[in-house]
């Protein structure tokens, strides 16, 4: 089983203009609510691929409800959500068909208390035991330590379950140097870690900061990727257009399901790279167009990185 932890989970809605004016009033042509927050979309692909995924974090409220109704009806994914006495966040995104640029709405999620975070730590604990791999996914809600994910990173490597963790900010910052075994920031979150803005030369400097592995995603250029295995750029046969929520997400899908299914690391990048490129072409975030996905595997190029450290 794979575990994904998303602490600030979400009602996801999408909404498509024909054409997005700020100081505007709209109307919206198409509406789609999915499960949402980053692990729950990371938990969604791998379902598809045919993992069996367990899904933990927070829910609450009427908005909690609507996400596990969604949950429920998904083959292949357990929800072992945490009940909290707050409610559920919504993030928006507007597609406007017109230009295909997409504008994001998150709202910051409910307030966790003490005893909340402290029975969502026993659960993890629990679960752990019976996962192959666990994913840190997202931000996190208010009341939870900025520190959470370096404790739940520490705790994972101690029960020897590997670790894959996609956050930005502070509570990167704190997790790296807990050591996971894989970071897939982009280069935002890169540059914001290490203070380093080229990528190759970011990218070094996490992993000395404590990743063991780091693959960042440096958008229309696909992934760069510094493990003890070995360097390898990956890059898309071609630029897709599309809504591009959710492309990290199924980065991190292609990555774990690698890992567990034990691909060698090109292979594994080329996953990433080709479910990233269908996940921009489908509709909504968690999702992937399945024939532009086996289209693109073949062809995504993945090069060895001779000048990396
Ligand atoms: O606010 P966070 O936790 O950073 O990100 C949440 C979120 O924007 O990320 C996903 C796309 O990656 C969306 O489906 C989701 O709602």
């Amino acid at each position: 089983m794979i575990l994904t932890v998303t602490l600030n989970t979400a009602l996801d809605i999408t909404y498509r203009v024909r054409g997005l004016r700020p100081h505007s009033s709209h109307r919206v042509t198409e509406v789609a609510e999915r499960p949402g927050g980053k692990g729950l979309n990371v938990a969604r692909v791998l379902a598809a691929l045919g993992h069996r995924v367990t899904v933990t974090g927070f829910t609450g409220g009427a908005t909690g409800r609507s996400v596990q109704e969604g949950l429920a009806a998904l083959r292949g994914v357990a929800d072992a959500l945490v009940p909290v006495a707050g409610s559920t966040r919504r993030t928006i995104a507007v597609v406007d068909d017109r230009t295909g640029d997409t504008t994001q709405l998150n709202e910051p999620g409910p307030a966790i208390s003490p005893a909340e975070w402290g029975a969502f730590q026993e659960a993890y604990e629990d679960l752990l035991a019976g996962a192959d791999a666990v994913a840190l996914c997202g931000s996190l809600p208010p009341g939870v330590p900025v520190g959470a994910y370096a404790g739940l990173v520490r705790t994972a490597r101690a029960a020897g379950v590997p670790v894959l963790l996609d956050t930005g900010g502070e509570p990167l910052r704190r997790a790296v140097a807990a050591r996971p075994d894989l970071i897939k920031p982009n280069s935002e979150e890169l540059a914001e870690l290490t203070g380093a803005h080229e990528p190759l030369r970011a990218t070094q400097d996490a992993r000395r900061r404590g990743a063991r592995s780091v693959v960042a995603s440096l958008g229309a250029q696909g992934l760069l990727a510094l493990t003890p295995e070995g360097h390898w750029r990956a890059a898309p046969p071609r630029r897709v257009h599309g809504n591009p929520t959710g492309a990290g997400d199924s980065v991190v899908a292609g990555l774990l399901s690698g890992l567990v299914e034990r691909l060698p690391w090109p292979d594994r990048l080329a996953r990433a790279v080709a479910l990233s490129a269908a996940t921009v072409q489908a509709p909504v975030a968690g999702e992937f167009d399945r024939g532009s996905y086996e289209e693109l595997l073949g062809r995504v190029a993945v090069t060895a990185e001779a000048s990396a450290a």
